[in-house]
C-alpha cells in the first residue's frame, strides 16, 4: 500500500468546533468486537480511572470502519482500540490526570501555559460543549502484532503530553519506524473515512464536530450519546 506522509498540522480550536451545526443520525452505540485484527483493551478501565467502564463501545458505523480499516493492513498487523466512546465524568478524570502529568512534566510553564497544553491532549469538560469521545465517534487506538500481540513503535506512548505525540513529528525521520507505523495507521483510517488530531497519533474521529472540521463538512452527524452501564451488565 501507498503510505501517505503526515500532513503539517492544521491548530484546532475547540470554541469553532463547538459551534459546528449537528445533525444527529441516532445511530447505536456497541461493542467494539474482538476480531482476528481488530481487538479492544479498555485502557482506562485498567488503569483505575475513575468512572470508566470496561468495555469500548463506539457508533455502528464506526465499528464497521474500524474493521474496514483492520482489513486494509498487512496481514501480520490488527488495530487495539484503547478508548472509544467516554462519558463526561471519565473526561473530568482525564483532565485532571493529564493535567497533573504536564504541572510535573513542565513546572516551568506558567498555569495559562500549562493550560494551553493540556487544551492540545484533553477536550474540555463544560455544560455547553460535547468532547469528541462523549459522541461515540472518536477512537484512541495504535496498531499491533497479530504474531505477538506487542504494540508497534509509535515514537512516544499512548497520552503523552509532549511535542512527541504529533502526528507528524518524524515526518522528517522518514526511515524512523515510528514514522513508518504511524503513516501506516493514519493512511488506513485516512483511506476509510477518519481524521486525525494532528497533536495525538492515537485519536481518530468520524461523524463528531472535530470530523467535521478536519473534513471541511457542513455539519457532524454525532452529538452526545449515552451508554448505560446498569442496562449492559
Ligand atoms: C485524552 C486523550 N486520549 C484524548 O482522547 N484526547 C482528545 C483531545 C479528547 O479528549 O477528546
Ligand atoms: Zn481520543
Amino acid at each position: 500500500m501507498l503510505l501517505s506522509s503526515i500532513p503539517t498540522p492544521i491548530e484546532h480550536d475547540w470554541r469553532h468546533i463547538e459551534n459546528i451545526s449537528i445533525f444527529e443520525s441516532n445511530e447505536s452505540l456497541l461493542a467494539v468486537p474482538n476480531t482476528q485484527n481488530l481487538k479492544q483493551l479498555p485502557i482506562y478501565f485498567d488503569s483505575n480511572v475513575n468512572h470508566a467502564i470496561n468495555i469500548c463501545v463506539a457508533r455502528q458505523s464506526v465499528i464497521q470502519k474500524l474493521q474496514q480499516a483492520a482489513d486494509l493492513l498487512p496481514k501480520h498487523l490488527g488495530i487495539l482500540v484503547l478508548d472509544a466512546w467516554r462519558s463526561s465524568a471519565v473526561q473530568k478524570a482525564l483532565q485532571e490526570k493529564i493535567g497533573d502529568n504536564i504541572k510535573t512534566i513542565y513546572p516551568h510553564l506558567s498555569v495559562d501555559e500549562q493550560q494551553q497544553l493540556l487544551s492540545d491532549f484533553v477536550a474540555p469538560v463544560r455544560a455547553d460543549f460535547i468532547s469528541p469521545h462523549l459522541t461515540g465517534g472518536s477512537v484512541d487506538i495504535t496498531l499491533f502484532n497479530r504474531e505477538t500481540n506487542e504494540w508497534l513503535d509509535m515514537g512516544a506512548g499512548f497520552d503523552e503530553p509532549t511535542e512527541r505525540s504529533h502526528t507528524h513529528f518524524y515526518e522528517d525521520q522518514p526511515t524512523h519506524p515510528a514514522c513508518q507505523n504511524r503513516r501506516l495507521l493514519y493512511s488506513v483510517m485516512n483511506l476509510v473515512g477518519f481524521s486525525n488530531l494532528p497533536t495525538e497519533w492515537w485519536h481518530f474521529d468520524y461523524g463528531n464536530s472535530l470530523w467535521a472540521y478536519y473534513n471541511q463538512k457542513s455539519h457532524a452527524i454525532y452529538g452526545a450519546a449515552h451508554w448505560d452501564v446498569v442496562d449492559h451488565q
